[in-house]
């Protein structure tokens, strides 16, 4: 069985793939983000080539190459490097999963599917058993996203005896706000000490409260300094203080979900928060409009989540 280093909790950054004005990957730069989610974020833990990092709209071979500057230039800085390996192509998702294991990462991640699709739970576990054993050394967690895959098989259904079929399995990503999954994925399996991820950064708090251990988002990339304290007063049982933390960062999520929130649109916060150039996404995705970026910061002022002496030069080009 798959032994982490240690149990993998708290916040995990779901991380943005830099990429160039002309759509090449920019890994010119991920050594600078390391250090800004680490230093600037108090983030110490990743989740590269998910949703946010565009993973399904890069090569195989982009993927590998990122996943490798990510573990690079992490190394002694960051605490775990989970990669994300879920491809259509159940050949192509065991390749990724044994260069994961081949480079030093931490963990990895899987979708199911989502073009030809398992048609039930035990269809769907023979494919995840079959990625995880290309890598069985290295924890393995079924990343829960129905919204984006159309598949709906219940988590809860999905984690019932995963474990005799996946020994690596160590945990799941929850990227959907039924709670009442949720709950009973961490209700069912109490004694196995799974890690229990939650992917709805706005939902966060819930989903503490019914035993998330820790949560992968594209915000915790700029909020995550903010989401920590969230934590912080959950864990010392401040919960009106945690609710006013929540709701302050729903304050945000629902502007930008309003104006239209994606992979897009956190790639220009991110430019302007962090001063790093996350540049355009990749087609089919279009870049956040000038309009966007405007009231994204001036929302961020607001709510004093961003100050102006926060603003480093190139900040613009997010703007741009
Ligand atoms: C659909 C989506 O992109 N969800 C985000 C959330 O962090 C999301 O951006 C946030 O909750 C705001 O709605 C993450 O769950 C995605 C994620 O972890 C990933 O990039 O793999």
């Amino acid at each position: 069985m798959a032994s982490p280093k240690k149990k993998l909790q708290g916040l995990v950054a779901a991380t943005i793939t830099p990429m160039t004005e002309h759509g090449e990957i920019n890994f010119s730069v991920i050594g600078r983000y390391v250090d800004y989610l680490v230093e600037e974020q108090g983030v110490k833990n990743v989740f590269v080539n998910g949703t946010t990092g565009e993973g399904l709209s890069l090569s195989i071979s982009e993927r590998c190459r990122v996943a490798e500057e990510w573990v690079t230039k992490g190394r002694n800085k960051l605490d775990q490097i989970v990669i994300h390996v879920g491809a259509l192509s159940l050949k192509e998702s065991q390749e990724l999963a044994q260069h994961a294991a081949e480079i030093g990462a931490d963990g990895i991640a899987v979708i199911a599917p989502f073009f030809l699709k398992p048609w039930n739970k035990d269809v769907l576990i023979n494919f995840l058993k079959e990625v995880a054993a290309a890598a069985p050394a290295l924890p393995f967690y079924y990343y829960h996203i129905p919204a984006l895959t159309g598949v709906k098989i219940r988590a809860e259904e999905l984690l019932d005896g995963i474990q005799d079929k996946i020994p690596s399995f160590q945990g799941l990503k929850f990227s959907d706000t039924d709670l009442l999954d949720f709950g009973q994925c961490v209700d069912q399996n109490r004694p196995r000490q799974f890690a229990f991820l939650f992917g709805v950064d706005e939902q966060l708090l819930s989903a503490l409260v019914m035993g998330a251990t820790g949560a992968v988002g594209s915000t915790y990339n700029y909020l995550g300094k903010k989401t920590k304290q969230m934590l912080e007063a959950f864990e010392r049982k401040d919960f009106s203080s945690a609710l006013n933390h929540q709701f302050c960062i729903q304050r945000f999520i629902n502007f930008v979900v309003k104006l239209g929130f994606g992979v897009s649109q956190t790639k220009a916060i991110m430019t302007l928060v962090s001063g790093i150039p996350m540049g355009p996404p990749r087609l089919p995705l279009q870049k956040a409009s000038r309009e966007f970026t405007d009231n994204a910061e001036a929302k961020l002022k607001s709510l004093d989540f961003l100050s102006c002496t926060d603003l480093k030069d190139g900040n613009m080009d997010a703007c741009s």
